[in-house]
C-alpha cells in the first residue's frame, strides 16, 4: 500500500471529529432516513435458536494467537489490545457514551482463520466471440442493419452462431452458455426476424404472438429495452412489459390495445390472467422461459403451472425456447412444458478447456461427478474470484475497508455487493451512508486525498417501491462508479456495464446463484473480480465450490483491513501519518477499531437504529437457516457466535431477547412434539420468505421501503413500461 502522509493535507484531531460527529445528535436527513428504512420480514420469534458458544469461538486468546506470518496480526494485537488498555479509538468514544458503554476488542477471542483448501480445478470456459457477421445468417436486410448500426455489434457471439439458425428453423431448443455471453439477443434476433416475415403482417390487435418470461422486472425491462431497439424497422410489431409494481390498471389498457411480443414476469402474467377479461394466447408462437431454470424451480412452480395451463389452452403449436447460463438437463426435463425434440445448444460443447499442470493433478485426485447437476458450469475467462476468511466480529470492518480501497482509492470502480436479505441491504445501506459517506461521517471533502472518489452507494431489492428501484437499476447502469447493495434480485440476468467487482457478503445458496452473481462482472469477453466473504466455520465451502469446477484464490482480511491505514479518517491514539509508509499490524488493528467504533457509535445513537440493527441481525438468522439440507453442514446457526455476529452488526452486545427466545423455543420444543410441526412450517415460511424475492408483487398488506435519498435523476420511461409505483407487496414484487 502506498503510504499517503505526504499526500494528505494536515488535519488536526480528525478522529476525535468522527467521535463528535456521531455522539451529537443526528442530522434531519439521517433521522429522516432512518426513520424512512422499514423492513418487512420481521418475523423475530421464528429466528431458529442460535447456538453461542462454538467451541472455537471461545477459544482462550492463548491459544487463538496466531503462530503462522499470516496470523501475526491477529497475535500482536492481543498483547497490545489489552482490556486494560482500550484503543484510542474506544477511549475517545468512551469520554461520550455512557458510563459502562464499550466497544470490545475487535481482535480478541476469535477463532482461529483454518489453512483454506486448496484444490485447484480445472475451471470451464468458454470461448465468446466468433469471428462470424450477422450478415452470415439469412436475417431481413434492416434487421441485420439494425444490429449493426443500433445495437453496433458486427460479430456474433458463439451461442448466437449456434442458436440463431436452429431457432430459425422452427425447433424447439435449450440453450447454455455463460454468463454474459449474448443470450438475450440469441432468442431476440430469431423472433424478430420470424415475426417481421410472416406473410399476413401482424396486426397490433392480434394479441401476443411471443410471450418471454423472465424472473425479475428489472430483467424484464431489460429485454423489453433489447426488443425494442431490434424492432425499429419494424414499427407495425409492438412489444410490451408486465411486471409487478406497475398500475394494473395502466397494463390492461396496454394490453387491450394489444402487445405483440409480451416479455412479464411469472407472478404478473399470472395476476392478469386471472383477472385481465382481455388477455389471450391465441397466436402464441414462442415461449420464451430466460434464466429458465431459476423459473422452472420451486418459487414459480404455481405462477408457471397457471401460465402453462393458459397457453396450451390456446395454442399447441409453438417454438419453447429455455436459456440459461447453468441450465442443465435435469432442471430441462423438470419443466412441463411439452419440448418437440429440442436441440440442446451448449457453447461448452465447442470449447476448449482450461487447464494447467496442477489441475491434471487435481483431476486423477478427484471423485468422478455424478449427475449432471455436479458439473462445471462455464465462468468467464476474465473473471479472477478470490476469496476472504474473516471472523464474524471483523466483518463489518472487512467489508467497509474493502469498498474503501476499491471505490474511494481506487478509479473508476463499480462494485455489486450481495447480501441475503432485504433487511441486510437496508441495514448496511444505510450504516455506510450516515458513516462512511463524506460530510455525513467521516471526513469533510476539502480534507479528503486528492487521490481519492466520492463514494456513491445505491441498493436494490424487492421491498422498494417500484419506482425507486426503476430509479436505482437505471442509475447504476449508468453510472461509472459506485456501490450497489443488493439482494439476489440483481443475481440473474442484469447486465450492468463495467461492473468491476462482485462481493459475496453472505454465501449463496447454490453453485448455480454463485455462478450468476459473479456473472454480474466480466460480461461479453471484459474482465472482472469476484470476492466471496467465508466465516472460520464456512472454509469448507471452498470444497463445495471446487466440486462444481469452481476456483477461488484466497485473499487475506489482514491486506483488506490495511487500506485503513491510507485513510487519515481512522487515525488511531498516536496517529499514523508518519507511520502509515510502512504501516505494522498494530496500526492496521487501531484503525480497524476506530472504524468498528464509528459503526457502533451510530449503531447505538438512537433507539431506532439499535432495534434496526438488531432486526438486521435477526434476519441474518433466519436466512442463514434456510441453506439446504446439502449444505447444512458448512452454514449452519449453531456454528455461528451470536455476540461476535452481532458486533458485525454494530451491536455491543448480543441481543439478550434473540437469545432468550431461541432458548425458550427449544426447550419448549423438546416438552412439546406439536411445536415441532409448526417449526418445520416456520421454516417453510421462511423459505418462502426467501424465495418470495421473486414473487408476483400484487401481494397486498406489506410495508414497502419509501423512497429514500437516492441520487438518481428520473428514469427514462421506456415504451410500454410505466413508472407509477404499485400496490404495496409482503415481501417479493415480481
Ligand atoms: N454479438 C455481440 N457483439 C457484441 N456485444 C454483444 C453481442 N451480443 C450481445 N452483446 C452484449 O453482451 C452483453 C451481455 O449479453 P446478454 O445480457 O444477452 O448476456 P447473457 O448471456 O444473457 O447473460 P446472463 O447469463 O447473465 O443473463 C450485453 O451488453 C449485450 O449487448
Amino acid at each position: 500500500m502506498a503510504a499517503v502522509s505526504g499526500v494528505l493535507p494536515q488535519v488536526p484531531e480528525p478522529r476525535a471529529a468522527v467521535f463528535r460527529t456521531f455522539s451529537k445528535p443526528r442530522p434531519a436527513h439521517a433521522r429522516r432516513q432512518a426513520a424512512a428504512t422499514k423492513r418487512k420480514c420481521q418475523a423475530s420469534s421464528e429466528a431458529p435458536p442460535a447456538k453461542r458458544r462454538s467451541k472455537a469461538s471461545f477459544l482462550p486468546a492463548k491459544k487463538t494467537a496466531a503462530k503462522e506470518t499470516r496470523r501475526t496480526l491477529k497475535g500482536k494485537a492481543q498483547r497490545t489490545f489489552s482490556p486494560k488498555k482500550p484503543s484510542a479509538g474506544a477511549r475517545d468514544g468512551d469520554q461520550e457514551r455512557k458510563p459502562g458503554a464499550k466497544t470490545s476488542s475487535l481482535f480478541k477471542n476469535n477463532p482461529e482463520i483454518p489453512e483454506l483448501p486448496r484444490p485447484v480445478v480445472k475451471q470451464v470456459q468458454e470461448k465468446v466471440f466468433t469471428s462470424d457477421a450477422f450478415q452470415a445468417l439469412d436475417l431481413h436486410p434492416h434487421l441485420i442493419s439494425t444490429i449493426n448500426t443500433v445495437l453496433k455489434m458486427s460479430s456474433m457471439t458463439s451461442v448466437q452462431k449456434q442458436s440463431i439458425p436452429v431457432l430459425l428453423e422452427g425447433r424447439d431448443a435449450l440453450v447454455r452458455s455463460q454468463t454474459g455471453s449474448g443470450k438475450t439477443l440469441a432468442y431476440c434476433i430469431p423472433v424478430v426476424q420470424s415475426l417481421q416475415a410472416m406473410q399476413s403482417k401482424i396486426q397490433r390487435g392480434d394479441g401476443p404472438y411471443a410471450l418471454i418470461l423472465v424472473p425479475t422486472r428489472e430483467l424484464a425491462l431489460q429485454s423489453f429495452d433489447t426488443v425494442q431497439k431490434l424492432l425499429k424497422p419494424f414499427t407495425w410489431i409492438v412489444p410490451g412489459v408486465l411486471m409487478g409494481g406497475e398500475k394494473r390498471k395502466s397494463e390492461k389498457a396496454r394490453l387491450r390495445k394489444g402487445i405483440n411480443i409480451l416479455i412479464s414476469t411469472p407472478g404478473r402474467l399470472v395476476d392478469h390472467i386471472k383477472s385481465t377479461k382481455n388477455i389471450h394466447f391465441r397466436q402464441i408462437r414462442w415461449l420464451i422461459l430466460d434464466e429458465a431454470d431459476r423459473i422452472l424451480d420451486l418459487g414459480f412452480e404455481k405462477d408457471l403451472t397457471v401460465i402453462l395451463n393458459a397457453v396450451n389452452a390456446e395454442c399447441q403449436e409453438r417454438q419453447n425456447v429455455l436459456l440459461s447460463a447453468t441450465l442443465t438437463e435435469g432442471v430441462a426435463r423438470l419443466a412441463d412444458i411439452s419440448l418437440h425434440d429440442p436441440v440442446s445448444i451448449s457453447v461448452l460443447d465447442e470449447s476448449h478447456d482450461v487447464s494447467s499442470p496442477e489441475s491434471e493433478a487435481f483431476l486423477e485426485a478427484s471423485p468422478p461427478q455424478a449427475t449432471d447437476e455436479l458439473d462445471g458450469f462455464a465462468i468467464p475467462a476474465g473473471l479472477q474470484q478470490h476469496v476472504v476468511v474473516v471472523p464474524s466480529k471483523l466483518r463489518l470492518v472487512c467489508l467497509a475497508a474493502f469498498i474503501l480501497q476499491k471505490c474511494k482509492f481506487e478509479r473508476d470502480q463499480k462494485v455489486i455487493v450481495f447480501f441475503s436479505s432485504c433487511e441486510l441491504v437496508e441495514f448496511h445501506y444505510t450504516l455506510f451512508l450516515q458513516t462512511l459517506l463524506s460530510g455525513s461521517g467521516a471526513l469533510a471533502p476539502e480534507h479528503l486525498p486528492s487521490t481519492s472518489t466520492p463514494l456513491k452507494f445505491l441498493r436494490l431489492h424487492s421491498a422498494l417501491e417500484q419506482e425507486e428501484r426503476t430509479a436505482v437499476f437505471q442509475d447504476f447502469t449508468h453510472s461509472k462508479t459506485g456501490i450497489l447493495f443488493c439482494t439476489d434480485i440483481a443475481a440473474r440476468g442484469l447486465d450492468l456495464p463495467q461492473v468491476t467487482w462482485i462481493v459475496q457478503y453472505n454465501a449463496p445458496s447454490s453453485p448455480a446463484e454463485y455462478i450468476h452473481r459473479i456473472g454480474r462482472t466480466a460480461r461479453i469477453g471484459c474482465h472482472g473480480s469476484s470476492l466471496l466473504v467465508l466465516a472460520p466455520s464456512e472454509a469448507e465451502y471452498v470444497n463445495s465450490l471446487a466440486s462444481h469446477k469452481i476456483n477461488v484464490s484466497e485473499v487475506k482480511m489482514e491486506d483488506i483491513l490495511s487500506v485503513l491505514t491510507k485513510d487519515e479518517c481512522f487515525k488511531g491514539r498516536r496517529g499514523g501519518g508518519q507511520k502509515s509508509r510502512a504501516a505494522g499490524p498494530q496500526e492496521i488493528r487501531e484503525r480497524a477499531t476506530v472504524l468498528q467504533t464509528l459503526f457502533e457509535d451510530y449503531v447505538h445513537s438512537s433507539e431506532e437504529t439499535v432495534s434496526g440493527a438488531k432486526k438486521a441481525l435477526q434476519s441474518f438468522i433466519r436466512a442463514y437457516a434456510t441453506y439446504p439440507r446439502e449444505l447444512k453442514h458448512i452454514f449452519h446457526i449453531r456454528l455461528l457466535h451470536l455476540g461476535h455476529m452481532a458486533k458485525s452488526f454494530g451491536l455491543r452486545d448480543a441481543p439478550k431477547n434473540l437469545c432468550a427466545s431461541a432458548m425458550k423455543k427449544k426447550k419448549a420444543n423438546l416438552k412439546r412434539p406439536d411445536l415441532q410441526r409448526k417449526k418445520t412450517q416456520s421454516k417453510q415460511r421462511l423459505a418462502e420468505i426467501l424465495r418470495s424475492e421473486y414473487a408476483s408483487g400484487m401481494e397486498t398488506g406489506g410495508t414497502k421501503v419509501r423512497k429514500q435519498n437516492t441520487r438518481a435523476g428520473p428514469a427514462s420511461q421506456p415504451r410500454g413500461a410505466a413508472r407509477t409505483p404499485g400496490p404495496a407487496s409482503a415481501e417479493g414484487t415480481d
